[in-house]
């Protein structure tokens, strides 16, 4: 065979392994409703243990990379988790004949949100003085604040600065359905979610931790506030109930400290690296040609945090009542280290090292 044989030999095997990932696919929706019907949770870890041990043992045994095998298993794993949950969700039915007002629907998580609420069967109705939503099926007005607000469901997911703004004047208003924000801190929010609180309306606050492009819900994590309502919290507890997600309830001031190290840190980090990396001087063109394990990695994570929107991210590092102490905690960090290094004094370096790696192993991974 020629090259060009060769390749459409290739071309033609890539079609079936397709085909038949479309076939597992179907199957896999086949399992959705078999676990539904059964009571089943939808996902299974030691059936998904099974499937990868099996995967690695057949590829062993063709003479394929038992590493390589694993991973693509774990892919359609987690594109049947994904068609799985969907179904979960539409088939929960909680939404059905209600109805759901997103604020600032237009934005990337505001889209979300409006897509989530529908996939449950609730009218979605987007307002959003920016633009139009993409999808027609929603009904759109400009300003919120010409309804009637006469909704089951009120979502805020307008940036930050806004949302505070906007919840005071929802308690203006009295709504009678739940309210409740989607923003990354809570502290900015506090007069808003308590006016509501005091006008009796139905609030809690929510943070999804996960980004607008997040498909599958397993392994992420969503926050409830409880401000003292527990009808609403429980109200958006069951929105994600049908989801993979895990679900934590805490209060306002521990929301914002904790976010200030799981954002705050991450992000400031990050930030530090490629302002590193950008001000080295002459080795800037260079270091950009260079890679190393740990480094690609690092650049991977500091691509992804430079493309994230300035204003979002100035304002989870400045608007956090908390965000001081993560960003101090960081400076006293580098300065330890910077003592150790410019001292040559291996056992605090090693120390630092020992404690990061107890640190690291007592956290508890789920993926
Ligand atoms: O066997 C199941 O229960 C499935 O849903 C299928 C499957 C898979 O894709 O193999 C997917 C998710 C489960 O956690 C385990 C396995």
């Amino acid at each position: 065979m020629n090259l060009q044989e060769i390749r459409e030999r290739l071309s033609e095997l890539d079609r079936q392994v397709l085909a038949l990932v479309a076939e597992r696919q179907r199957l896999s929706r086949e399992v959705a409703e078999a676990k539904r019907a059964e009571g089943k949770a939808t996902r299974d870890y030691t059936r998904e243990r099974e499937v990868l041990m099996q995967a690695r043992a057949t590829a062993d045994s063709l003479g394929v990379s038992p590493v390589l095998a694993e991973q693509v298993m774990r892919l359609l794993i987690r594109g049947s988790l994904t068609t799985q949950e969907r179904i979960r969700v539409a088939a929960g039915g909680r939404g059905d004949g209600k109805t759901a007002l997103i604020i600032g629907g237009t934005g990337k998580m505001g889209r979300w949100f409006s897509d989530f609420m529908a996939s449950q069967g609730y009218t979605v109705t987007v307002a959003d003085p920016a633009r139009r939503p993409d999808n027609a099926a929603y009904a759109y007005i400009a300003d919120w604040r010409e309804s009637s607000l006469d909704y089951d469901l009120i979502v805020v997911a307008t940036p930050l600065k806004i949302a505070n703004v906007v919840l005071q004047e929802l308690a203006g208003r009295k709504p009678r359905g739940i309210v409740f924000d989607i923003g990354s801190l809570k502290t900015p929010l506090r007069q808003g979610i308590d006016a509501l609180q005091s006008a009796g309306v139905k609030v809690t606050s929510v943070h999804p931790m996960f980004g607008p492009d997040t498909e599958l819900l397993s392994g992420r994590h969503v926050i409830f506030i409880d401000m003292g309502n527990r009808e609403a919290v429980q109200a958006a507890q069951e929105l994600f109930g049908s989801t993979m997600a895990k679900q934590v309830v805490m209060g306002l001031d521990e929301h914002d400290r904790l976010i200030a190290y799981v954002l705050g840190l991450s992000h400031a980090l990050n930030i530090a690296f490629f302002t590193a990396l950008a001000e080295s001087g002459e080795a800037a063109p260079r270091l950009a040609q260079l890679s190393s394990t740990t480094y690609d990695a690092q650049v991977d994570v500091a691509t992804r945090v430079a493309a994230e929107s300035p204003d979002l991210y100035f304002e989870i590092q400045h608007l956090n009542d908390y965000g001081r102490e993560s960003l101090q905690a960081l400076r006293g960090a580098v300065e330890k280290l910077w003592q150790s290094v410019s001292t040559g004094d291996a056992p605090q370096f090693t120390a630092m090292m020992q404690q990061g790696r107890e640190y690291l192993a007592g956290r508890v991974r789920n993926d």
